[in-house]
């Protein structure tokens, strides 16, 4: 289990996080999901002891990084910055850093293999791709068997045999009763391997929920109509609360009105249309919501075709 109290971290006047208390509970998959620069990496170096807090504490197991007695074995991680020696093979980095820890050679093996790395693991780790590289680093964070994993942006890299792979591991490391905390930008991905979310934003906690509750706990109402009249059922439709989004020439999203209010205001208005379809909540739409007020770095490429609160067409 990873404790947090309080836990915030200052670089120089910026505030990086702000304060967060969470727990990670052991035999789920916990995903931490967040804004650009919101402070997921910043917390979880903090809980391996790369960064240390500047107010408040973390611990896992009910002791600091630090304090255990062979950490590799407690707690594996895979974090951004990578301090592996270029020129190494990716075998001598993995029996350099298990000879710290009286850990078998057998065991570099087996973690080789577990990662696909078999066909590159005597060749230098300068050479490596990203996805190779992300391999290694995962193959660091399993080599003690650790009873924690935390994985910073895992599948970043990989292809879509290794995302498979990342998403398998980490529900059977759960299922083993470990504790799995993961970090992604990924939703879809997060969506099929989260059992439980905490989402940061600005440095702050905003969501800690299993999943389907962060996901129903922003639930709008959301159809997709199909008409040959779209842009008057557009007009016809247009209100505050009510987000309209022509997908194509025959078919609108309609989000904040149901199925009944959509057909009857289409049926006042003398509008046929010829199907009516429910749309489930995504993870990311609920993300979306969860963090629109939370994001620092915006992009400005909208969807043209999207009008919020307006039932003009674009
Ligand atoms: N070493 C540092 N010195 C100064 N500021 C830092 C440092 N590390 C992080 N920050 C700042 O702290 C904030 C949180 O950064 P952090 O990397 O934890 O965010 P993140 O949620 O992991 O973002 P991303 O999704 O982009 O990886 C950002 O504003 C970042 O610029």
């Amino acid at each position: 289990m990873i404790t947090a109290e309080a836990l915030t971290k200052n670089y120089g006047t910026k505030r990086a996080v702000d304060s967060v208390s969470f727990t990670v509970q052991p035999g789920k998959v916990t995903g931490f999901l967040g804004p650009n620069g919101a402070g997921k990496s910043t917390t979880m170096r903090m809980i391996v002891g790369l960064d240390r807090p500047s107010i408040g504490n973390v611990t896992v197991n009910g002791r600091k990084y630090a304090e255990h007695a062979a950490p590799l074995r407690e707690v594996g991680a895979l974090l951004e910055a990578k301090s592996v020696h270029k020129s190494r093979s990716a075998r001598t980095h993995l029996r350099a850093l298990a000879a710290t820890h009286s850990i078998p050679k057998k065991r570099v093996d087996d973690v080789i293999e577990l990662t696909g790395l078999e066909a590159v693991a005597t060749k230098k780790v300068g050479g490596f791709s990203l996805g190779m590289g992300q391999r290694l680093g995962i193959a660091v964070a399993l080599l003690g068997d650790p009873q924690t994993l935390i994985l910073d942006e895992p599948v970043n890299g990989l292809d879509p045999e290794g995302v498979l792979w990342v998403r398998n591991l980490a529900r059977y490391q759960a299922a083993q009763g470990k504790t799995v905390f993961i970090s992604s930008h990924l939703m879809s991905e997060m969506a099929l391997t989260a059992d439980h979310l905490i989402v940061i934003g600005r440095g702050r906690i905003i969501a800690d929920a299993p999943i389907d509750q962060v996901i129903g706990g922003t639930n709008v109402p959301t159809c997709r109509v199909k008409t040959d009249s779209a842009e008057e059922l557009m007009n016809a439709l247009a209100a505050q609360d009510v987000q309209l989004t022509r997908l194509d020439a025959a078919t609108v999203e309609v989000a904040g009105l149901d199925g009944r209010a959509i057909a009857t205001r289409a049926m006042e208005t003398g509008i046929m249309i010829y199907e009516l379809t429910p749309v489930k909540q995504s993870l990311e739409a609920a993300y979306m919501a969860l963090t629109q007020d939370e994001v620092e770095y915006h992009s400005h490429v909208g969807n043209p075709l999207t009008t919020a609160n307006s039932g003009k067409q674009a």
